[in-house]
């Protein structure tokens, strides 16, 4: 039986890869681990509330190197996000559309959320 050729739809491995695009989709899963961030948040709070030794326990392990690398990661995720989010109100007003533009609030947004997430952890966790 002849197959007929169908017009096909493209996919992730035929469009070529824009700095907006790998934001837009950064945007989503920086969501995601924000709420993962969250429940690490939440379980610290909850350690305090039971006392001193839960809340020591809780410390030693955010306190370790994987534990570290984890909040610093949880820290980025929620500056990238919030500078995305201030790029979406940024769109929300209709500036910065043209495609020059848009790749240069991108790029910002990598750039400011780096510069952000070192700053905070330069003057609350290394330098405190
Ligand atoms: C712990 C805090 C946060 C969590 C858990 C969270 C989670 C999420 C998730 C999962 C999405 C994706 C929704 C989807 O695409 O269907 C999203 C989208 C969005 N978030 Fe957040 N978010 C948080 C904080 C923020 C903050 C602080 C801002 C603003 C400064 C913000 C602005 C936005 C915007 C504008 C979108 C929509 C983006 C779009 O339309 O593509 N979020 N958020």
């Amino acid at each position: 039986m002849s197959v007929r050729a169908r017009p096909t739809s493209p996919h992730l491995q035929i469009y070529r890869w824009t700095v907006t695009m790998a934001m837009s989709i950064l945007h989503r899963m920086t969501g995601i681990a924000n709420y993962a961030g969250m429940a690490l948040l939440a379980v610290w709070l909850l350690a305090a509330a039971l006392g001193q030794d839960a809340v020591t326990q809780v410390n030693y392990i955010f306190g370790s190197w994987f534990g570290q690398l984890v909040l610093f990661g949880f820290t980025w995720s929620l500056v990238h996000h919030m500078c995305g989010g201030l790029r979406h109100f940024v769109w929300d007003t209709a500036a910065m559309m043209e495609p020059d533009q848009r790749e240069a609030i991108a790029w910002a947004t990598i750039i400011a959320s780096v510069i952000i997430t070192l700053l905070i952890w330069t003057l609350f966790v290394w330098m405190a």
